[in-house]
């Protein structure tokens, strides 16, 4: 067997194609949607993914302010300027581009977003909605997942997903939005024993480690669709996932590669929840 790939890239393209007329419609309507994004320090990665940002952004026909603060930056004046983006009446979305200094609180940050322009979905106001079944902010990386396996008609309830890692960005809530979608979620960890029993039964297998390479075809279930979240960059300054593409493609159904696979839905998502803050504005 050898997996068909999917795209995020693709997919991600068609849908800013949408969102550029969706866009164009809000502004009609006398509404601008606006992305404010905070940039703490200059971590070149990071960097990056805020300039992917303000593409994104500028492609749509979103406006999008960036904000950059030194590394220095106290967690009071960060939360100060947060306060100032939740009252300005023309910000739709703020975003605070994470890892922040090690100073600096994440947590707090995060909590200080008006859950109304949360449009990372990180508050734990849009983590509860999510897990209740209401409508929100759904976290950009996991709701981009779901589009994925979607946009293939990929069938996920009843099926049994295998979500490795338990980070608040990733692996947490894509088990939510897995099992809003009825599949049955199983997590796995750093203090997971005997992993290879997990991975064996998954149907829908996530891999959201930050480890390259963690996990090969060895033990995955032939026919599995195998979503790959690292980006990591390795000794050549190369980018790959936590999967090891080659052999898991012989055993799975679907795969996603990296780079463009995951990673650019992220980007696609965040814009899509800016526009619908935008919208709740009409
Ligand atoms: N406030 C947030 N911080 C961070 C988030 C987030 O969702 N909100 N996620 C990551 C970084 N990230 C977006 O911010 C992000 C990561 C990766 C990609 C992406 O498109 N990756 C490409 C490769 C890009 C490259 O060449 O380096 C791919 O996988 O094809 C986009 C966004 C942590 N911080």
């Amino acid at each position: 067997m050898s997996a068909e790939v999917i795209y995020g890239s693709e997919l991600s393209q068609q849908l800013k194609d949408e969102m550029k007329n969706e866009v164009a419609e809000i502004k009609k309507q006398g509404v601008t949607p606006n992305l404010t994004v905070i940039l703490v320090g200059d971590d070149p990665a990071s960097r990056s993914y805020v300039r992917g940002k303000q593409k994104a952004s500028d492609y749509i026909g979103i406006e999008s302010n960036l904000i950059e603060l030194s590394s220095e930056t106290s967690q009071n004046e960060l939360l100060k300027l947060i306060t100032q983006l939740n009252n300005d009446p023309n910000v739709h979305g703020i975003l605070v581009q994470l890892p922040l200094p090690d100073h600096i609180n994440e947590q707090s940050v995060i909590e200080a977003i008006s859950p109304d322009k949360d449009v990372d979905g990180f508050h734990p106001v849009n983590i509860g909605r999510m897990m209740t079944g209401q409508d929100t902010f759904f976290p950009c990386t996991p709701y981009g997942i779901i589009q994925m396996l979607k946009s293939k008609n990929i069938p996920i309830e009843g099926k049994h997903a295998v979500v490795i890692g338990r980070s608040n960005i990733v692996g947490k809530p894509v088990g939510q939005l897995l099992l809003k979608e009825n599949a049955t979620v199983t997590y796995c960890h750093s203090r997971t024993k005997n992993m290879e029993q997990f991975i064996a039964t998954a149907d829908i297998l996530i891999v959201a480690v930050g480890i390259p390479h963690f996990i090969d075809g060895t033990h995955i279930k032939p026919g599995a669709v195998v979503i790959d979240v690292g980006v990591n960059r390795i000794e050549d300054g190369s980018l790959t996932g936590d999967v090891e593409f080659a052999s898991a493609k012989q055993k799975a159904s679907y795969i996603t590669p990296v780079p463009k696979g995951v990673g650019p839905m992220t980007i696609t998502m965040l814009m899509g929840n800016t526009i619908k803050s935008a919208k709740n504005n009409l």
